[in-house]
């Protein structure tokens, strides 16, 4: 049986050499929520994302990743990266169905065709990889992280190369497709980060500070008027950043 998915707590520090980057700090991402986390470039965001994952990062980490529910985080995770990390030698639909045949498994092609057509690709499943252009290169990356159906989900910078009007439509592509799964979402973006989290913090100087969102539900549209506040306190926050 599948369990549910579970609360997230990242509580360390991580150092670059000697020189404190972050912590101590306790991240909780809630079971079931988006957690968005904000800052300036370098502030450490990648490397907690990647701690997390219990990915290789520069940095020495001291601390502890645990479940909820006590049970392992990393078979329940799927991550997104920065770099859309796609095989140059597969097509689009043979690197969303990556996972699947890494594990020895036969690939649900119905699914996965289903899910290149939600990011606007159907008539692109045989290319490869440098036959497209960086944004649809991160919708591929997107499709094969919503492939992998996990509980819980880190997305670094996932819509970064998307003109807007795709942006949008992937935030709310990906807001409904994981709804009611753990997703850390590492963004630049105040409006994204305001449409689409639960919960949002800033990390700066190492330390976690909360942010303010709507009362309401995400996805939020990105005209009604919460959420367009929620991104002006956001920036104002990030511009008054020493
Ligand atoms: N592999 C690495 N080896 C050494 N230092 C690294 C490595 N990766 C990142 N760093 C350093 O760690 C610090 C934090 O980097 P990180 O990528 O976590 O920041 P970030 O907040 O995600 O930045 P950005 O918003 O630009 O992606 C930076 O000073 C960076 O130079």
């Amino acid at each position: 049986m599948k369990l549910p998915p579970p609360a997230i707590t990242v509580e360390g520090c991580a150092w670059l050499g000697n020189a404190p980057l972050f912590g101590p700090l306790r991240l909780v991402l809630q079971a079931g929520c988006w957690t968005s986390l904000l800052g300036v470039s370098g502030a450490g965001k990648t490397t907690l994302l990647r701690v997390l994952a219990g990915l290789e990062t520069g940095a020495r980490f001291e601390g502890a990743i645990t479940a909820g529910d006590g049970a392992a985080v990393g078979p329940r995770l799927a991550f997104m990266g920065q770099s859309d990390l796609l095989l140059p030698w597969a097509d689009v639909i043979g690197n969303v169905t990556l996972g699947a045949r890494l594990r020895g498994k036969r690939p649900d092609l119905t699914r996965a065709r289903r899910l290149i057509a939600q990011v606007g690709l159907a008539g692109h499943s045989h290319l490869r990889p440098a036959a497209l252009s960086g944004g649809q290169r991160q919708r591929v990356a997107l499709a094969r992280t919503l492939m992998e159906d996990r509980a819980i989900v880190l997305l670094d910078e996932p819509f970064s190369a998307l003109d807007a009007r795709t942006r949008a439509e992937m935030q709310e592509l990906a807001g409904r497709l994981l709804q009611g799964r753990t997703v850390l979402l590492v963004t630049h973006d105040p409006l994204e980060a305001a449409r689409l989290s639960h919960a949002a913090w800033l990390l700066h100087r190492g330390r976690l500070e909360a942010l303010d969102l709507p009362a309401t539900p995400p996805v939020r549209p990105v005209e009604q008027p919460g959420t367009l506040q929620a991104q002006a306190e956001m920036l104002a926050r990030l511009r008054a950043l020493t």
